[in-house]
């Protein structure tokens, strides 16, 4: 496709580095600390390159909605609603989209007009252990059929109504499903909705066709893109650190995986990367890619090569 008919505007990293010069905001010692909490392998120099600006475009387009629902309330004579603004983060299973979901509600708190900034992750929607068994789904979590898509439309509609109190299920990593908890979301300013299937719509759920989507409540929303080599590779590496982590924990439902040698561990890894997570993204998340507003690309190391943006 000629640049021309894009509809991108497109940034080499050097390029989007550039336009931090406009981003009257440093970092002090408190935010590098709270920064290096989320991911002991996230750069600072990437943190400034890309996330800074990324986070001063996101505070523009916030207060440019705001102007622009403050006119409709001018309008209907009503009182400021304080109706949260709502963005996505869509991408593969391990290309960062909790990293990076993490990192931008720390940035975007620190802006005065956004000081609330909530996040969610949808796989607090993921049917629980018990359904996909019954169902044959367990080895197709994160497919469209392994969600209660109603549930998690009806929970983004409810924030973007402006409800006072909504509540989400939460998903374990460690116990693989559905816990008790609840995570209870009460008007933000922002709320990050983090998930592979946020930028999908009613065609790619067949099996339970619906008209309204989460993008239908969505103010903005990212994708976090890489090569599939690189997923993979990410997947492989991310499973060995739980290895070496997480998966200790003998209430941990892949503890058996401590047992493997390191090369069957590799083994099993890169299979439920090909079985599971790498079908996935072929099937169902990379298709939905240009529905973004905004598209990450990643390159070696999750060194972000091109930003590209909606015109
Ligand atoms: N910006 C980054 N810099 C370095 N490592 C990262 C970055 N983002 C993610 N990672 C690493 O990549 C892996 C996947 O990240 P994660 O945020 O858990 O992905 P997802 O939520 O998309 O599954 C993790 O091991 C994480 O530490
Ligand atoms: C929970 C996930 C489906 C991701 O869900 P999301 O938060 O993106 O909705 C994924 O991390 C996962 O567990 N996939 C199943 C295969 C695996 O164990 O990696």
């Amino acid at each position: 496709m000629s640049d021309l008919l894009t509809p991108y505007l497109s940034f080499d990293r050097e390029q989007w580095s550039e336009l931090r010069d406009s981003v009257p905001m440093t970092l002090d010692e408190t935010d590098l600390e709270k920064l290096r909490g989320i991911n002991e392998h996230l750069t600072m120099n990437e943190v400034r390159d890309i996330y800074l600006p990324l986070s001063r475009l996101l505070n523009l387009y916030v207060k440019a909605r705001k102007g622009r629902t403050q006119v409709l309330e001018h309008f209907l004579g009503q009182k400021d609603n304080n109706v949260p603004y709502v963005i996505g983060i869509a991408g593969s299973v391990a290309v960062g989209k909790s990293t990076t979901a993490r990192l931008l509600k720390a940035l975007l708190e620190r802006w005065p007009e956004h000081p609330k900034v909530e996040l969610i992750t949808t796989d607090g929607f993921l049917h629980p252990n018990k359904i996909l068994n019954e169902r044959g789904l367990m080895k197709k979590k994160g497919f469209p059929e392994s969600y209660d898509i109603r549930g998690l439309v009806q929970f983004v509609a409810d924030v973007k109504s402006g409800k006072s109190r909504v509540e989400a299920p939460v998903y374990s990593h460690l116990v693989y499903d559905i816990t008790e908890d609840t995570k209870v979301v009460q008007q933000p300013d922002i709320l990050i909705v983090e998930g592979l299937n946020v930028l999908q719509s009613g065609m790619d759920y067949p099996h339970d066709p619906h008209r309204v989507f989460i993008s239908d409540f969505l103010d903005f929303s990212i994708y976090v893109d890489a090569d599939s080599e690189l997923l993979k590779t990410w997947y492989i590496e991310r499973f060995m650190a739980f290895r070496k982590g997480a998966f200790q924990n003998p209430t941990s439902y892949f503890h058996h995986y401590t047992k493997l040698s390191h090369d069957e561990a590799v083994q099993t890894a890169s299979g439920i990367w090909e079985e599971i997570n790498g079908k996935n993204l072929e099937e169902n998340i990379l298709p939905t890619r240009e529905r973004a507003g905004l598209i990450l690309q990643k390159g070696t190391n999750h060194a972000v090569q091109t930003v590209k943006v909606r015109k």
